[in-house]
């Protein structure tokens, strides 16, 4: 069957017909035949550069040789034990060296198990119900936080089917606002756990934190006994070898990360101080758990791409986004359109909006219609970016000159056809 097909068997039996709202496109997505290095190749004999990177893990490309051969020897000896393993201590040390804020780790199975449980903890340790969330910022598709949501809730900002009782705890300010933050927090101040963000707002598109506004939370939290969550599911591991909280330099009291830390497995983990990160049970009183939490498939998989991400690595991979960013900057004013590049590290995205993007409301201005003209042309010359200008694109250390440079004329021509030049 080719994708048109599988996607008219698939609505039958799987809401969309796909297991996550992001994945559906019109008129419909392509069906996966399979993934090696930079591409991704579908049922239909196509092949495409893939920019979408199953939305940001696959930081080696997809099917690393090191990975899969650990892999395929980890899978001799059982998936799964329901007890622990010294690789779980590996890779919690490996966490630990490298990202900031961390002195202690939990595994979980996803980035919104990660979020949810952070947010657990921070409640119990202030003692407080109420939380902080930037408009437009995604942490996962659990009750907390599905309150104007960024990637795909941002077509969908309120959720059914979550008690106001649930959501009348979460509180919501603009990113990079600090009048409405410092209004909020001398109102509710004392109620609030934690603030817990995305540093990079990548479910919004890509959006960096105004110069000082980082230090500013950190003040502002500390002197008001409140947690702060730096949400690195998608920047832990992509941004720098300690995440966006090295390369801005601000240490949070918690982090929560996903995606590159299972190595393009289901994988999440949550990690912070050690006075907090100690009152998770079985030590203290707040409750955490997961049958498949720490499972030495996804902990192996995480090992073996961690210890080949080092700062030279970084320095080799943020050079291609920079060539990839340059190329588009130019294409932008060689076709004089008014339009707005982003991104940094191995991260892009081109907002199709006139102004400078810095928060939520602001991204939603941008032409939608038009970004989806862009996106299908893409995928004509052999390009997959995710569908959406709410999402952000990335580059893997797989990718070669020659797979840049194809992208580069990719969006060239798909500028041309989105902007009928
Ligand atoms: C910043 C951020 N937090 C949390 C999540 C949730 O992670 P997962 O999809 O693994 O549950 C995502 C992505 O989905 C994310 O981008
Ligand atoms: N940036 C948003 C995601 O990564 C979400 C992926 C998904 O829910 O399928």
């Amino acid at each position: 069957m080719n994708s048109q097909e599988l996607f008219e068997e698939s609505k039958k039996i799987i809401p969309g017909g796909v297991s996550s709202p992001v994945r559906a496109f019109k008129p419909y997505p392509f069906f996966v035949a399979k993934g090696e290095g930079s591409h991704i190749y579908d049922v239909d004999g196509n092949s495409y550069v893939d920019h979408c990177l199953a939305y940001g893990p696959l930081i080696l490309g997809h099917a690393d040789k090191t990975v899969v051969s650990d892999l395929t020897n980890q899978l001799t000896m059982g998936t799964a034990y329901g007890a622990p393993t010294e690789n779980e201590i590996k890779l919690s040390r490996e966490v630990i060296n490298r990202i900031p804020s961390a002195e202690m780790v939990r595994f979980t199975n996803s980035g919104t198990e990660a979020t949810m449980s952070a947010i657990r903890i921070a409640r119990g340790f202030t003692k407080r119900d109420k939380i902080v969330k930037f408009e437009g910022a995604y942490h996962g598709a659990h009750d907390y936080c599905l309150v104007k949501g960024g990637s795909g809730a941002a077509c969908l900002p309120d959720s059914l089917g979550i008690p106001l009782d649930t959501t009348k705890n979460t509180l919501t300010v603009p990113f990079n606002d600090e009048e409405a933050l410092t209004e909020l927090i001398e109102k509710e101040g004392e109620n609030i756990a934690c603030i817990i963000m995305e540093v990079v707002m990548g479910n919004i598109g890509c959006v960096e934190p105004k110069d000082g506004y980082l230090e500013f939370l950190r003040k502002i939290t500390e002197e008001n006994g409140i947690v702060l969550i730096f949400d690195e599911v998608i920047t832990g591991f992509r941004l720098a070898t300690g995440g966006a909280q090295e390369y801005y330099g601000v240490t949070p009291d918690m982090t929560t990360l996903g995606k590159i830390v299972g190595g393009g497995l289901p994988m999440g983990a949550f990690c912070g101080k050690k006075e907090i990160m100690e009152l998770v049970a079985p030590n203290g009183p707040v409750y955490q758990a997961g049958t498949f939490s720490g499972n030495p498939i996804s902990v192996q998989a995480g090992l073996s791409t961690l210890k080949q991400l080092n700062n030279d690595f970084y320095t080799s991979l943020n050079k291609k986004g920079e060539f990839l960013r340059s190329n588009i900057c130019d294409i932008v004013d060689e076709l004089s359109l008014d339009i707005s590049p982003v991104g940094l590290g191995s991260m892009f995205q081109i907002y199709f909006n006139p102004n400078e993007v810095t928060n939520y409301a602001e991204a939603q201005e941008s032409d939608s219609e038009r970004f989806l003209v862009y996106f299908r042309q893409l995928l004509k010359e052999g390009v997959f970016i995710p569908p959406s200008q709410f999402e952000c694109n990335f580059i893997s250390s797989a990718h070669k000159m020659e797979d840049l440079e194809k992208t580069v004329n990719a969006i060239r021509k798909s500028l041309k056809v989105a902007f009928e030049l």
